[in-house]
């Protein structure tokens, strides 16, 4: 539904040139949630900006619902643009409007009739939980409902697409959570395709189907999110996994860490797995198979949408032939390890 293929944006020129975009290529299949997430000024709106020609990329093609974007302008591009709605994260409503004739707004420029409008309004009032909020104008709603105004306005031409810019990151968990909830649900009715862009790992945990990383302008990895929990395939995703999970080594332990091992060290690992992994005894079977005690540093058990994530560090207490062995065991028994260092034994 969404098709990238090489794009990048410059911004500037000469000296001053910015390089926000460089040879993204994205995908986003019809009706799938995909998120873009990445740290600030790593290119997210840029991104999502391009998909609707808000920014004209600098090179590259932007195809939305098999249509090249880039080859459009004036009115054919306005046209093509009512198939892709867009949200923002401080909502971008008329306060001198109610909630009825901000939704109505974009159904009066494109010229329809008061009856239509209505027709077109109520529903969507009613989706999105607004139905006695009409004659209310944006300065006596909360930030949640505000941005259910945002979705039902964005709906109100009926788009294909629905771009999400940072659209949860003004509120508080709680009414973030309705909101993921309110996309999701108009995701599966209405067959909408989703791309969002975020710096939140929560958002992307709960509604997200793919996830990208952006990285300095790069799409550096893409993944499911289920596999993107378990096995970030870069050093930024394991960072933004182990902040969102809260996985860190305890910070007395970091500073004996030693990045060599030797003769007098056991290794610290972190251990993620998934599947039949986490109802299997693990800690005991190295104990017996391997003859390495196992101290569990920290662990937790995560549900990432249909799956169950557990993670762990831990210690390998033994010597050094027998916690290689253990290494050795527990990625043939399909568990992501990394080695975070090592510390002396007797320390
Ligand atoms: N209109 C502009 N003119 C010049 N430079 C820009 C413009 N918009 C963005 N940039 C630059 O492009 C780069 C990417 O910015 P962008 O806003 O796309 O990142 P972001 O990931 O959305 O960041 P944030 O999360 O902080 O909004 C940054 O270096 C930014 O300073």
């Amino acid at each position: 539904m969404i098709r990238l293929e090489n794009v990048s944006k410059t911004y500037g020129s000469g000296a001053h040139a910015i390089q926000a975009l460089k040879h993204v290529d994205l995908h986003v299949p019809k009706g799938s949630i995909h998120g873009v997430i990445g740290l600030s000024g790593a290119g997210k709106s840029t991104l999502i900006r391009c998909v609707n020609l808000l920014e004209r990329p600098t090179t590259g093609s932007v195809q939305v619902d098999g249509e090249e974007l880039t080859r459009l302008s004036g009115p054919s591009l306005n046209q093509a643009r009512h198939q892709i709605g867009m949200i923002f994260q401080h909502f971008n409503l008329l306060s001198s409007r109610s909630v009825y004739d901000n939704v109505a707004l974009p159904l009066e420029l494109a010229g329809m009739s008061k009856s239509a409008i209505q027709e077109r309004v109520l529903p969507l009032l009613d989706l999105t939980g607004l139905a006695d909020k009409a004659d209310k104008f944006p300065a006596e709603l909360s930030g949640g409902q505000k941005q259910r105004v945002a979705i039902a306005r964005a709906l109100s031409s009926r788009p294909k697409v629905l771009l999400c810019d940072e659209a949860t990151s003004a509120l508080d968990p709680q009414t973030t959570g309705s909101i993921l909830e309110l996309l999701k649900e108009i995701n599966q009715q209405l067959g909408l395709t989703i791309l969002l862009i975020t710096h939140e790992m929560e958002v992307v945990k709960t509604i997200c189907d793919r996830v990208g990383l952006i990285s300095d302008g790069e799409l550096v990895e893409e993944a499911d999110v289920g596999d993107f929990f378990t096995a970030p395939q870069t050093q930024l995703g394991r960072e933004f996994l182990n902040d969102f999970l809260e996985l860190e080594p305890p910070g007395a332990l970091v500073e004996r860490l030693e990045a060599e091992p030797s003769v007098n060290t056991h290794p610290v690992v972190r251990l993620a797995f998934g599947g039949d992994a986490v109802a299997t005894p693990l800690v005991s079977r190295l104990a017996r198979e391997c003859g390495v005690d196992v101290s569990i540093l920290q662990a937790k058990v995560e549900s990432i949408q249909d799956r169950t994530l557990g993670l762990m560090i831990a210690e390998l207490i033994g010597n050094s032939h027998d916690t290689r062995a253990a290494l050795n065991y527990l990625e043939a028994h399909d568990l992501k390890v990394e080695v975070l260092g090592h510390v002396q034994r007797d320390a």
